[in-house]
């Protein structure tokens, strides 16, 4: 299947949430974030402002924004900065996603955990953004481990056809599954 043609079925898809079964699920998907080994040892996570559409990660952010160093990335052009949250209000940056604000930019690789936002995902780790490539641009150059969250239904049967810059999360966890993606991402280890 096409990126486009996923994008389109998984936005009819996410439209007949409840509110009640959003919530269920990023309680669900966080508890298991919670019990991976990759959470459990890192000090620095990159994490995502969650926009209406995707699975919830406000008060993810809030459990754990004084136990571990969290950062939050802010668009610049076609890049992603990465900045620390530290608890200060964050005004709306492109896309109307909240975005700190300073300029203590952190290096992604001294990020130990990336915690990606994906529109679909397939059980070999790849990805469907929002297809504007700035995840892929900013994971090209980080040993981090990713970890891919969302609905169940985000993760597709299908192989998703990828390019040369598309770059695999580890793990993907959704309400009910958390895969282990098959092809070993890192080219080094
Ligand atoms: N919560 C969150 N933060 C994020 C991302 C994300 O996907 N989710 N990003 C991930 O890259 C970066 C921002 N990039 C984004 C790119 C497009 C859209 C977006 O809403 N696109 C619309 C189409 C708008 C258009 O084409 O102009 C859409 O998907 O419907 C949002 C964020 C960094 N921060
Ligand atoms: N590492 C990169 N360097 C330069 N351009 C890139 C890179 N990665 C992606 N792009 C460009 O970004 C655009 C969008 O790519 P794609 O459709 O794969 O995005 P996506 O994976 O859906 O988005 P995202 O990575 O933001 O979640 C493409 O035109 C692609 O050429």
């Amino acid at each position: 299947m096409k990126k486009e043609q996923i994008r389109l079925l998984i936005r009819a898809h996410k439209a007949l949430l409840s509110s009640e079964e959003r919530k269920n699920s990023a309680i669900k998907v966080w508890e298991a974030v919670e019990r991976t080994g990759a959470f459990i040892m890192a000090e620095r996570v990159l994490l995502y402002n969650s926009l209406p559409d995707e699975l919830d990660t406000h008060s993810f952010i809030e459990k754990w924004q004084n136990k571990k160093r969290l950062y939050l990335p802010r668009v610049n052009g076609v890049t992603l900065d990465i900045l620390p949250c530290d608890g200060r209000e964050m005004p709306t940056g492109a896309f109307c996603i909240s975005e700190p604000v300073g300029t203590d930019v952190e290096r992604i690789e001294n990020i130990d955990l990336v915690i990606v936002p994906a529109v679909a995902y397939d059980r070999t780790g790849s990805r469907v953004g929002r297809g504007k490539g700035y995840y892929d641009r900013l994971l090209a150059s980080t040993l981090a481990t990713k970890i891919g969250v969302g609905y169940d239904f985000q993760v597709i049967d299908d192989i998703i056809e990828t390019d040369s810059h598309d770059v695999p999360v580890d793990i993907v966890i959704t309400e009910n599954r958390t895969i282990r993606a098959i092809i070993k991402n890192k080219t080094n280890t």
